[in-house]
């Protein structure tokens, strides 16, 4: 049997992408820093099922009758409450369109690591940032995925290879938004708000727009890596697609969800900013994916949310009695990473949603209470994902 490639010690910071780690050679066996069941990190003993999820029609919302809507507004509060994700189906977005996506991420993976190199950011807000793992300057264990992320809106950025990755990305992350748009609208009436509350309050038509791409190349022992950790997404909504290779799981009742989409669908996830807004009621789901041994996965998560800088309060009619309590209950996860975040209303806190039990989430935030002010707020300063 081969030897395994890579002796100790290793330093991460010294690594190309996860995609040369795993084609080089005859890899028979992971590397110790990426064997994440191994690690340090108390697991979540949640067992893996598969289930349905809800089911959104997407053209029933826009174009269907005023009774039709209604029942996909219930339906999209429910998904929200009890699941914070959901899958979208007859949303309109041509099978070709979502393909090509996935294409030129897929050719942007493929370009030589010099060329990739380009884009390897230091910093959360480099519009176009392109790495491995999840956070290596946090981690001590390694995530078996390869990513780029670029800033799509309000300014659009791309990156010079491949050549059509602008022209493709442009077009399908701007159907991407004129979706959001119309099911943040429902989502907002699903809370018993005016229709436009959310997309004003967020100002999501200046909103930041992110895509990510994530390649899970194939990994000889997947039973103990992991391709991206438990977290939970920043912003308001995540819009995410997979190259018919499923890997994605959600934390729902105690297990761990496995997603298995139906064709041409789009998976949606509700995200931190939304939990805000929302007053708690709908939860920023975690979630997490896993690889495999057959075939490379080629994952896109697009998150819409508010522009940067921009205060997300609670909305107020779902407050209860705001301005006589001193403190709000602004988030909460489930299970056993419940985390009350409570605001107090006349003094600042520094809130970092923290690594909890070993899982890491992106967001990191403040809650400023303003002596003035009536009420507490919540700024969002971007993710470290
Ligand atoms: O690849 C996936 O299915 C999940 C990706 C994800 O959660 C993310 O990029 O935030
Ligand atoms: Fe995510």
């Amino acid at each position: 049997m081969a030897a395994p490639i890579f002796a100790e010690p290793f330093s991460p910071r010294k690594r190309g992408s996860i995609k040369e780690i795993a084609e080089s050679g005859s890899l028979t066996s992971i590397p110790t820093h990426y064997n994440f069941f191994q690690s340090e990190a108390p697991q979540l003993p949640y067992p893996v099922v598969t289930e349905d999820i809800p089911t959104i029609d997407f053209n029933l919302l826009v174009n269907g009758t005023p009774d039709q809507r209604s029942q996909v507004v219930r339906d999209l509060g429910h998904a929200c409450s009890e699941w914070g994700f959901f899958m979208v189906v007859n949303h309109g977005i041509e099978e070709r369109l979502r393909e090509r996506a996935l294409e030129v991420c897929r050719d942007f993976f493929d370009l030589s690591e010099p060329e990739k190199g380009k884009y390897v950011g230091r910093h959360v807000l480099d519009p176009i940032r392109c790495g491995t793992s999840f956070n290596t300057s946090v981690e001590t264990v390694f995530y078996w995925r390869d990513f780029i992320k670029v800033f799509v809106h309000p300014a659009f950025y791309s990156p010079e290879k491949p050549a059509d990755f602008g022209d493709v990305s442009n077009e399908y992350c701007t159907r991407i938004r004129a979706l959001v748009k119309d099911l943040i609208k429902g989502i907002s009436e699903s809370l018993g708000l005016e229709p436009c509350y959310l997309e004003k309050a967020s100002e999501l038509e200046t909103g930041l727009q992110i895509l990510v791409a994530n390649l899970y190349p194939r990994c000889p022992q997947p039973e103990l890596a992991m391709g991206i950790p438990p977290h939970s997404d920043h912003g308001l909504l995540t819009v995410l697609t997979q190259n018919n290779v499923g890997g994605l799981q959600v934390q729902h009742d105690g297990k761990w969800v496995l997603v298995n989409p139906l064709p041409n669908s789009l998976l949606v996830n509700t995200a931190d900013q939304l939990e805000i807004l929302s007053n708690g009621k709908y939860k920023s789901v975690l979630h997490r994916a896993v690889v495999n041994d057959q075939t490379a996965r080629i994952s896109i998560a697009i998150a819409n949310g508010p522009s940067l800088g921009k205060a997300i309060a609670p909305a107020p009619q779902l407050t209860n009695d705001l301005l006589s309590s001193k403190l709000i209950l602004l988030s909460e996860h489930c299970g056993s990473l419940r985390t009350r975040v409570l605001a107090r209303r006349t003094k600042a806190h520094m809130w970092k949603k923290r690594i909890l039990a070993g899982y890491t989430t992106r967001s990191i935030c403040m809650v400023i209470g303003h002596p003035q002010a009536d009420e507490p707020r919540i700024e969002l300063k971007g993710g470290d994902g």
